[in-house]
């Protein structure tokens, strides 16, 4: 018997918390399936380098029997060499005293040069992940650099804020978190990001009404979700890493598999003008996959409160498009 081809995945921020709790997740199976090989090439920076030598061995002691090669590598060009997705995780901390306008020019630098060594290096069917935030203004740059890979190849991560969303919904109306579907979040991924639960469904029917209580919806659920990611910060004393791994690992899969009948997941792409808002920027959206094709899901309705929160989101994004403009 013929076996699977493996397909090649870099991650940067390999050595980080994330890339962490990721790796071991890509090399069980647990993303691309039981019987599909894969092989990795591990992005750091030189100060991670040895860090990153260690995650390789641990990795060799696992005996994974899906994973078929582990290139680990500071070059960028070797790094995205022939892969087929490139998971951008790794990017430089928002510090003390640094304006969001500082970060995304620190890391817009970063992603010029991703993007650049994606679309020379990556192999021709190349998909791109960004998590590494600000992810929806880092995917704006690394795709407008990555020449020859078509826009809507690039995607950035809200399927954790998404997930976050479904528990909190899922508790309050105290029902099975799979009861849970069409979960959107809108915008951008960050404390302006509207979680939906108007369109939202709890047992096929809006969670608005199923959880009847639109005080604690607008005023408890959107704040909890929105800044979920400081919570963990406090009570854990460190960044979400493993269910943000997760999320990955779900982004994928929403991406790679078809999506259920009826239902949507959110994912921050390229907007081609989908309701009203600027084309061409990284905006969060319901989406269907058809396990290859992707597409944003049209005709959902806003009401003036959804419209209202989801603009804000967005105009949240062009603020941040015009503030790298010079990089894209
Ligand atoms: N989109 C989301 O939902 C979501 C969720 C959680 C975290 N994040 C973001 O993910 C990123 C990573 O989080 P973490 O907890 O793993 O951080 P971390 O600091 O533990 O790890 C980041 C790693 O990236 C590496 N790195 C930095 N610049 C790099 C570069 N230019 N090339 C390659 N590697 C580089 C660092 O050396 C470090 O090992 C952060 O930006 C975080 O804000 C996003």
């Amino acid at each position: 018997m013929m076996s699977k081809q493996p397909i090649r995945v870099a991650v940067t921020g390999a050595a980080g918390n994330i890339g962490y709790a990721l790796l071991f997740r890509i090399a069980s199976g647990a993303m691309f399936g039981p019987d599909q090989p894969v092989a990795l090439n591990l992005i750091e920076i030189p100060p991670a380098l040895d860090a990153l030598k260690g995650v390789v061995m641990e990795l060799d002691d696992c005996a994974f029997p899906l994973l078929k090669d582990v290139v680990a590598t500071t070059d960028m060009d070797e790094g995205f060499k022939d892969v087929n997705w490139a998971l951008l995780v790794g990017s430089v901390p928002r510090k003390a005293g640094m304006e969001r306008s500082d970060l995304l020019g620190i890391n817009g630098k970063v992603f010029t040069g991703q993007g650049k060594a994606i679309g020379a290096n990556a192999a021709a069917d190349v998909r791109v992940l960004v998590v590494g935030n600000p992810c929806n203004t880092n995917c704006l740059i690394a795709m407008n650099n990555a020449e020859g890979v078509p826009n809507d190849r690039f995607f950035a991560m809200t399927m954790l804020d998404e997930n976050r969303a479904k528990t909190q919904l899922a508790q309050k109306a105290g029902v099975d978190v799979t009861e849970v579907s069409n979960m959107t979040i809108w915008g951008n991924h960050s404390a302006t990001q509207y979680p939906d639960f108007y369109s939202a469904k709890i047992g096929g029917k809006s969670a608005a009404e199923v959880i009847d209580d639109e005080a604690w919806l607008k005023d408890t659920f959107i704040p909890d979700v929105q800044t979920r990611g400081a919570a963990i910060i406090k009570a854990r004393g460190a960044s979400s890493a493993a269910s943000a791994a997760n999320g990955i690992v779900d982004s994928v899969r929403a991406l790679t598999t078809p999506t259920a009948p009826g239902d949507t997941f959110s994912m921050c792409l390229c907007s081609d003008g989908s309701y009203a808002t600027p084309e061409g920027l990284i905006i969060s959206f319901p989406c269907r996959s058809d396990g290859q094709k992707i597409e944003i899901v049209k005709g959902i309705e806003l009401n003036t409160f959804s419209r209202t929160k989801f603009d804000a989101s967005v105009q949240e994004l062009s603020e941040e498009r015009e503030a790298v403009k010079d990089l894209i």
